[in-house]
């Protein structure tokens, strides 16, 4: 069994916000505070640490009460950048990724990664859900999808990380697929809708 107390999350602030007009995405408002706030507020019962990675309005971040940690790769090199930089900091055996822009993800995500990486003996527990075709509306020809930017890791997975990123990999799932990674399928697909653009931001204020 892993320990809540053994698992630090990393909010994932880091991005370019492009799709949404360059935004820094975290500092949004989401149901009256920064999306980055409201993501924190929900993972804090399932974590015993925290921390928020971002690479502007440094200080904004830090008025939430967390360490706030830059990127330790130049030039915004994607969201495995943001894995290393929590990996570098974190103090506990285990790691959980968790992105800005996502703000209704499962309130039990990281107990059930912690379970199925125990119970595969895996390095890496990975959030996936199914997603209905849009071209069928029986739900046949549905598909699993991963949700990669969820993902537990185990802290000693740092220095393979070093290797792949100085190497000039970028690909999470290039990455994970070099260890023993176990895909978690959680029923509520929608809980997985995510914030790149403005409209999407405010369909997702009105989601249950
Ligand atoms: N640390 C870090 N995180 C990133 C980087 N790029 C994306 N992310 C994070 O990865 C997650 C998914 O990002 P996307 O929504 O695909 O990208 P984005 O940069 O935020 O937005 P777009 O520019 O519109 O693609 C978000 O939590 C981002 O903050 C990066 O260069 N560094
Ligand atoms: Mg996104």
């Amino acid at each position: 069994m892993i320990s809540k107390d053994d698992v630090t999350g990393v909010i994932l602030a880091g991005g370019r916000g492009s799709r949404m007009g360059g935004a820094d995405k975290g500092l949004q408002n989401f149901r009256g505070m920064p999306m980055a706030m409201f993501t924190l507020l929900r993972l804090a019962p399932q974590v015993g640490d925290m921390m928020i990675n971002a690479n502007r309005n440094l200080a904004a971040y830090e008025s939430f009460g967390v360490p706030v940690w830059p990127d330790v790769l130049a030039d915004y090199a994607g969201p495995l950048a943001g894995f290393l930089t929590g990996l570098e900091h974190c103090e506990t055996g285990y790691l959980v990724t968790v992105p800005c822009d996502t703000p209704l993800f499962p309130q039990d995500l990281v107990q059930r990664l912690a379970e199925a990486l125990v119970r595969d003996d895996a390095d890496i527990a990975m959030a996936a859900a199914r997603e209905a075709d849009p071209g069928s509306e029986s739900g046949a020809g549905s598909q699993v999808r991963a949700q990669p930017v969820f993902s537990l890791l185990k802290r000693e997975l740092m220095e393979s990380l070093v290797r792949f990123t100085q190497g000039g990999g970028r690909k999470i799932d290039a990455w994970t697929a070099e260890h023993r990674t176990v895909l978690v399928e959680f029923e509520d697909a929608a809980a997985f809708s995510n914030a790149n653009t403005v409209a999407e931001l405010h369909r997702l204020e009105q989601q249950r």
